[in-house]
């Protein structure tokens, strides 16, 4: 037992009877994972009750085992509060490595994979053409548009709804899921290491849980619906559940069991595919206002190749390399996902000296990845240029964000190509269209907003103000002759 002991990576010294309890926060747990892993090493062990949880904080650890290993390390958690208690356990992101699980990628894969990509750009650019004209009518609102974009995208992509309004209803009710289905997961966490807490009535687990059940038939159900009552269109039959469900004629042609599950996983694309979405826009801001030489860098570029009588579009991607370098720089100074849901390992395994038990929930720490001082050098620093300058092609390979940003393994999010597509369209489009600045005071003096981030499952920056300007007085007509030709 001593020298089982003895192999486990190390971590952190317990509590009696709590272990590591009392060492978990539900803020911003992957800067003190990371913390941990400067005196510890990359691989970081906890353990509370029957509960063991390794942070993996550096890519070769992450590479290792979650990618290579996948094939036993890609399990996830049963979490009490989500799966058993709200009833949340149909959700992607809660589904156990098995058929299942196969099935699901295989469905995923065909809707939103590279092949598919190209029948969603006309949706994307529609979107993204209404955003445009939304920052050039509010462009104080910036948050609120991301959000309707993002929304109404997935919303398209799912189901074949599109929207214009700003508080749409079935927005507004995915929202409340995602954070209902976040929360379940997170106070998972502490019903699964203390059981018996979800007895006691006044910590109100059990009533959480109930009116979140009570939901679902809002949440899962009223989309689906509102999916088949749509009149027949090429948007619906192409939308995700279009292609999984309708025939020809717009029927719904499979047996019940299949119905129900493209609703959930109708259901469980929205939470990933929309917060990220909106985080990874709002990074972009808040780092071009930081950074106006990138912003002027990026303009030069697109001006030269784009011209300024017209829009970015796909095709320009290929002669618009810093674009890319900032997409990248994004994902890595911003790091949206900071840390993987857990990955349950199926059997024990060993890795360098340690032993790993079977049912180790692993979780991989991307913001540690992305910030590893070896693959990028001065990590807080946003420099795009890192990715254009560096020229060996093996360090370059290593630096790839894709590697880190999306996950890792057989639970690599399902949506990355979809997101790559998205966000070249939105970021080239911004800042081919907007000049982006410090808001100032009353003597002419800017106001640089604060660095800061919340917390939680995605790192949404801190509401902040910024000046959102059109660059040329003809980004209006450019805008609505954009819309006028991308009608879905
Ligand atoms: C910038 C955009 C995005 C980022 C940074 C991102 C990141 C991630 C990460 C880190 C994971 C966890 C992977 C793991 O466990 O190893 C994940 C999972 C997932 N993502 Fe994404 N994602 C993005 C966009 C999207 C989009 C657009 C969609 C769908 C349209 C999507 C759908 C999903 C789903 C369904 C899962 C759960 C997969 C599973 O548990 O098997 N994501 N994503």
């Amino acid at each position: 037992s001593r020298q089982r002991k003895l192999s486990l990576p190390p971590g952190p010294p317990g509590l009696p009877v709590l272990g590591n309890a009392m060492d978990m926060t539900p803020h911003e747990m992957w800067r003190r994972a990371w913390q941990w892993g400067k005196g510890y090493g990359d691989m970081i062990y906890l353990k509370m009750f029957g509960f063991r949880l390794l942070f993996l904080n550096s890519p070769e650890a992450v590479n290792e085992l979650l990618h290579k290993r996948g094939a036993i390390y890609s399990d996830r958690a049963h979490f009490v509060m989500a799966c058993e208690l709200a009833g949340f356990g149909n959700i992607v992101p809660l589904t156990k490595y098995g058929d299942k699980f196969k099935l699901e990628r295989k469905l995923m894969n065909q809707a939103l994979g590279f092949s598919a990509l190209e029948k969603w750009q006309p949706a994307v650019a529609r979107e993204t053409h209404l955003l445009l004209s939304n920052l050039l009518e509010e462009p104080q609102s910036h948050l609120t548009h991301f959000k309707r974009y993002a929304g109404s995208l997935i919303l398209t992509t799912v189901y074949g709804y599109h929207t214009t309004l700003k508080n749409d209803p079935y927005i507004a009710d995915a929202e409340e899921f995602m954070v209902a289905s976040a929360r379940a997961m997170g106070e998972a966490w502490s019903v699964d290491f203390f059981p018996l807490l979800r007895h006691i009535p006044w910590l109100g687990f059990q009533k959480t849980a109930a009116t979140w059940k009570s939901k679902l038939a809002v949440w899962v159900d009223k989309p689906f619906d509102m999916f088949k009552s749509l009149p027949d269109s090429d948007l619906k039959q192409n939308s995700f559940c279009g292609n999984l469900l309708l025939d020809d004629h717009g029927n719904v042609s499979v047996d019940a069991e299949t119905e129900d599950r493209v609703k959930w996983l109708a259901t469980s694309l929205y939470g990933p595919g929309s917060d990220t979405t909106v985080v990874s826009n709002t990074i972009l801001i808040l780092a071009l206002v930081h950074n106006p030489h990138v912003l002027k860098k990026a303009q030069k570029q697109i001006d030269s190749v784009v011209g300024t009588d017209r829009l970015p579009t796909w095709a320009d991607r290929p002669q618009l390399p810093y674009v890319d370098c900032i997409i990248k720089e994004v994902l890595r100074w911003g790091v949206p996902v900071p840390l993987t849901p857990p990955h349950r390992l199926i059997q024990p395994d060993k890795y360098r000296e340690y032993q790993l038990e079977e049912g180790t929930m692993c979780v991989g720490n991307m913001w540690a990845c992305l910030h590893d001082e070896k693959l990028y050098p001065d990590p807080e620093k946003f420099y795009p240029e890192r990715f254009e300058l560096e020229k060996d092609p093996e360090r370059l390979r290593l630096m790839d964000t894709d590697n880190y940003a999306f996950g890792f393994g057989r639970r690599r999010c399902p949506g990355m190509h979809f997101a790559d597509q998205s966000l070249f369209l939105t970021f080239s489009s911004i800042m081919a269209c907007f000049d982006i600045a410090p808001i100032t005071d009353s003597s002419g003096e800017p106001i640089l907003p604060d660095v800061e981030f919340n917390g939680g499952v995605f790192r949404h920056p801190k509401p902040f103000k910024c000046s959102i300007t059109p660059r040329r007085e003809n980004v209006e007509s450019l805008i609505q002759a954009a819309l006028s030709t991308t009608l879905i």
